[in-house]
């Protein structure tokens, strides 16, 4: 078990990288702290993979360290590093039982076989294995496989952490949640670091305590899902994480707050006065769907648009609005009428965010 600390790490696939779009990895310092749940969230070919391969060992940095409690791990094998790494697909000897390749590991190791047999029971028993132990891993589904191969992960007692790759494509869409929620149970029991890749923000939340978003070979984000939704740093987290993403206004400073198609809208003191020093960056406002208020009345700060489109979901509505050129969406509860035609839409200024060339203005420097 071990901190992870990646220290100035950059890593690029062409031999002479001349520029930023030369790297899959861009200049990074992060910290997995020992014992942590944590998910690499994002799309493809953002670099997750090329990371989480990075942390395991079986691809080496172009660029910086990799430390295990502050130990450089460059140069060693995912054997050397303990690591173990499920994959997309499960990795099982399909000639062997359940109960041998759970065993593989540790024989592999040297370690006694009544110890073996009792540690493989014990696995078994966390991933309701019991009822197939004597089963050839062909005869298996492949949900059964993939919690072999998460098995085969967790039997060691000294691994380092254990990294998922996409671990739930295989599965069946109801067996999912079951599996997620086990691997979570497994998590708690076993205190050991957990990183969890996907590109699907439902699983990285629920699996996760803390997601990092990856964008263009950065984390752009490192944070609690509740976070991610609330205080994206980055317009990427606010696209990416939520459904339908947050709303993004591209906006030019004016006097007391900032202008859209000849729409003001003004800002909270602290923010106003970080204005002048971002003159020349390219200004957004985001907003959450969630947080846009919508109303068939001015009230106080209402600006009028024109209600494009409503859709029903069942237990929330999905509002479009035109507001100048801008289309805007509002996500409402079920029970909530919609104004038909113009309605006046509001920004709460607790919500309202200000970002700068995509990252988020902070009221205080
Ligand atoms: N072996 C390789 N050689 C050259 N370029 C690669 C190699 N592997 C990945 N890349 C490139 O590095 C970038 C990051 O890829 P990576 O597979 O790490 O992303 P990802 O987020 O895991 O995506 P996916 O979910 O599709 O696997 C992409 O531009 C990809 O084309």
């Amino acid at each position: 078990m071990a901190e992870i600390r990646l220290q100035n790490l950059a890593h690029s696939y062409s031999s002479q990288p001349r520029e930023a779009a030369d790297y899959a990895i861009r200049e990074m310092d992060h910290v997995w702290e020992q014992g942590g749940a944590y998910a690499l969230l994002g799309p493809s070919g953002c670099g997750k993979s090329t990371l989480l391969n990075i942390i395991s060992g079986l691809l080496s940095p172009s660029e910086g360290q990799v430390l295990f409690d502050a130990r450089e791990v460059n140069r060693l094998s995912p054997e050397q590093r303990n690591i173990a790494q499920v994959f997309q697909f499960p990795v099982v000897y399909d000639t062997m039982t359940v109960f041998d390749n759970l065993a593989f590991p540790l024989r592999n190791q040297g370690v006694p076989e009544t110890k073996v047999t009792s540690r493989v029971h014990e696995i078994a028993e966390v991933l309701d294995l019991h009822p197939v132990l004597k089963k050839k891993a062909r005869n298996l589904t492949a949900d059964e496989k993939q919690k072999v191969s998460m098995g085969r992960g967790l039997v060691r007692d000294d691994v380092t952490a254990i990294l998922f790759d996409e671990p739930l494509t295989v599965i069946d869409p109801h067996l999912k949640w079951k599996l997620r929620r086990k691997l979570k149970q497994i998590h708690e029991q076993f205190n050991i670091t957990m990183i969890y890749v996907t590109h699907d923000q439902l699983e990285a939340s629920t699996f996760a305590d803390k997601i990092a978003v990856m964008h263009g070979g950065q984390i752009v984000q490192f944070g609690t899902p509740r976070e991610l939704f609330e205080r994206p740093q980055h317009t990427f987290v606010g696209f990416f994480v939520g459904s339908p993403g947050m709303n993004l206004i591209e906006v030019t400073p004016e006097p007391g707050g900032v202008g859209f198609g000849g729409q003001h809208h003004p800002l909270a003191g602290p923010l106003l006065a970080r204005l002048p020093e971002l003159a020349g960056r390219r200004l957004q406002l985001g907003i959450r769907p969630e947080f846009v208020q919508v109303s068939d009345e001015p009230g106080a700060g209402g600006m009028p648009a024109d209600v494009v489109l409503v859709e029903d979901l069942g237990t929330y509505k999905i509002v479009t609005l035109r507001l100048q050129a801008q289309l805007l969406k509002a996500r409402l509860p079920e029970d909530q009428s919609v104004p038909k035609g113009r309605a006046w839409v509001g920004f709460p200024e607790q919500w309202l965010m200000l970002y700068a060339d995509d990252r988020l203005v902070e009221a205080q420097p």
